[in-house]
């Protein structure tokens, strides 16, 4: 069964509908410019009540002190920068959780690139590229999927970028996605999730 991350969770009623809906994962963001932004005090009192539901951490090129201070509310690691394969072995092995690298796919090279991530990435998730100096995250934004046909060996991945309730099935009959993560496609506005969207997307995931 394809996994299901709803990222960018900011608040109690939302950790309660994942909970609810039994999503896989749920990402709480760490870029401090981002409209999805949450402090570690605000991801713990979630993670609190998340469960069992794993929690994502996802930064941007972070320094080892901003993980730590998240590490109590995350149970996996997502790293949106330009972290090379070497930080993210390094970041694995200090804070011990899982680390995911999301790789921005703009041409085929972005998806050969992807491949120096085998052995340091427990999971390598596909999403659209961002521009350079800009948000580097949560865009909205669908890349071409069938780029994904020449996709190297990595140990697990994920497909991103503007899903939608309406697209996800296409997505997952085009990819074989094991894992579809989305935030923007389940919003009314940038950081403001929309229950009902959440269901929709889980149940055209569960249905795909
Ligand atoms: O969500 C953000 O604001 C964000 C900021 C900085 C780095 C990553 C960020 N988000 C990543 C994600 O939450 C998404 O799951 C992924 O990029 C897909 O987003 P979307 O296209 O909006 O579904």
């Amino acid at each position: 069964m394809t996994r299901i991350k709803i990222c960018g969770v900011s608040t109690p009623d939302i950790v309660e509908t994942c909970r609810d809906l039994r999503v896989d994962h749920i990402g709480f963001v760490f870029a401090a410019k981002s409209s999805r932004a949450v402090t570690p005090a605000q991801a713990a009192a979630l993670a609190a009540q998340a469960g069992a539901l794993s929690t994502v951490g996802l930064f941007v090129d972070p320094r080892d002190e901003e993980i730590e201070a998240a590490l109590p509310a995350i149970s996996v690691i997502q790293l949106h920068g330009a972290e090379a394969p070497a930080r993210c072995a390094e970041i694995g092995a200090r804070f011990s959780r899982p680390v995911w690298k999301a790789i921005g796919v703009g041409s085929p090279a972005d998806l050969s690139g992807s491949g120096a991530y085998a052995q340091a990435a427990d999971l390598v998730l596909y999403d659209a590229k961002p521009a350079p100096g800009g948000p580097q995250g949560g865009l909205g934004v669908r890349f071409d999927w069938s780029l994904l046909k020449d996709r190297p060996p990595v140990r697990d991945w994920g497909l991103a970028g503007g899903l939608t309730p309406e697209n996800v099935g296409r997505a997952i009959a085009a990819t074989r996605a094991p894992l579809v993560d989305i935030s923007s496609g389940v919003e009314d506005a940038p950081g403001q999730k929309d229950k009902a969207k959440i269901a929709a997307f889980v149940d055209r995931v569960r249905r795909s």
